[in-house]
């Protein structure tokens, strides 16, 4: 491997927060509440340091703490008091960080975490931010939509300002409409594809990578959300975005994904604006599939925040 830390038109630092989310309760699966910790076992700090970072580990939180004793469902969407909770803790988190200065990742948890890390990274570079969104599924439903009630399904519709609801009362939804871009898509449900219509969103799904490729499709994307490559981007990066093949331990896989070259393109490819910021990577769950694929999910899951954050391969 070989650096790596470029000019960034954001950051000053050269550092790298690593921030464990380790949070369950976005669904129905445990499991991926421990994938951080195999990421860090696998050495992803110490290999983000080896591409020119210094990297300040955050302590995991344990998200039990942030459970309460009652917590009724919101329409179908289960756990919300405890999602809000715990996401408000981690907001927090990464708004230091990003007001330190640092480049920020936060490791999943499922995607409800990205509630609380887009809140925090937008809470201080405002309403300009680019979220460009990795995933499957476009995550947007809203709470009144939700057939499966986990709100891993929920948190663009939350970030955007498209669902707005008391018990998340504190999320300041800042991501512009125009602002956001999905690559990857191929499960949405068919409330999903109502918002994303009506809304006007940019979608890039499966199909079109396969139509255009997916170095046409990246330049796409980031010619709608940010053309002058002038704006800070936020990445949020479901590995269920890549096919099961390749990322196998993960609660909502569905087949014809990214290839292992499609998924670390993108993030190449979005390195080389030097506008990110800040990145997830959710949805590994370590509890799921054989020992191989367990280990090859997060060896995955390491490669691709090496990628974003400017690892090159010559
Ligand atoms: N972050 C994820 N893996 N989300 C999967 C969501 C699947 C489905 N759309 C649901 O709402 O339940
Ligand atoms: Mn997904
Ligand atoms: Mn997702």
């Amino acid at each position: 491997m070989y650096s790596a830390v470029s000019d960034n038109k954001f950051v000053k630092s050269n550092t790298i927060a690593y921030i464990p989310a380790s949070f369950h309760g976005g669904q129905g699966k445990s499991g991926v509440d421990f994938a951080s910790k195999e990421l860090v076992k696998k050495g992803i700090c110490s290999q983000l340091e080896g591409i020119g970072y210094s990297v300040r580990q955050h302590e995991d939180t344990d998200c039990n703490e942030f459970k309460p004793a009652e917590d009724p469902q919101i329409f179908n969407a289960k756990n919300p008091i405890w999602v809000s909770e715990f996401n408000k803790h981690l907001s927090e988190q990464v708004a230091t960080e990003c007001r330190a200065g640092n480049r920020t990742v936060v490791v999943g948890g499922d995607h409800s975490v990205a509630i609380g890390s887009i809140n925090g990274t937008t809470s201080v570079y405002g309403d300009d931010m680019c979220l460009v969104w990795i995933d499957a599924h476009p995550d947007i439903h809203k709470l009144d939509t939700t057939e499966s009630g986990n709100i891993h399904g929920c948190p663009v519709s939350l970030s955007l300002g498209i669902e707005k609801n008391s018990t998340f009362g504190w999320v300041v939804p800042r991501i512009k409409k125009e602002r956001l871009v999905y690559i990857g898509l191929r499960d949405v449900d068919p409330k999903e594809a109502m918002i994303i219509r009506e809304n006007k969103i940019k979608a890039f799904s499966m199909t079109d990578v396969d139509r255009y490729g997916i170095g046409k499709v990246v330049e796409m994307a980031l010619d709608h959300v940010n053309p002058n490559r002038d704006l800070p981007i936020h990445l949020s990066f479901d590995v269920d975005a890549m096919d099961p093949t390749v990322t196998p331990a993960t609660g909502t896989p569905v087949r014809g994904g990214l290839t292992f070259r499609e998924g670390h393109y993108v993030c190449e490819a979005i390195a080389e604006t030097n506008c990110l910021v800040s990145m997830d990577l959710v949805e590994v769950n370590p509890f799921l599939g054989n020992e191989a694929e367990r280990d090859q999910t997060v060896t995955v899951g390491c490669s691709l925040i090496r990628s974003a954050f400017g690892e090159t391969l010559l």
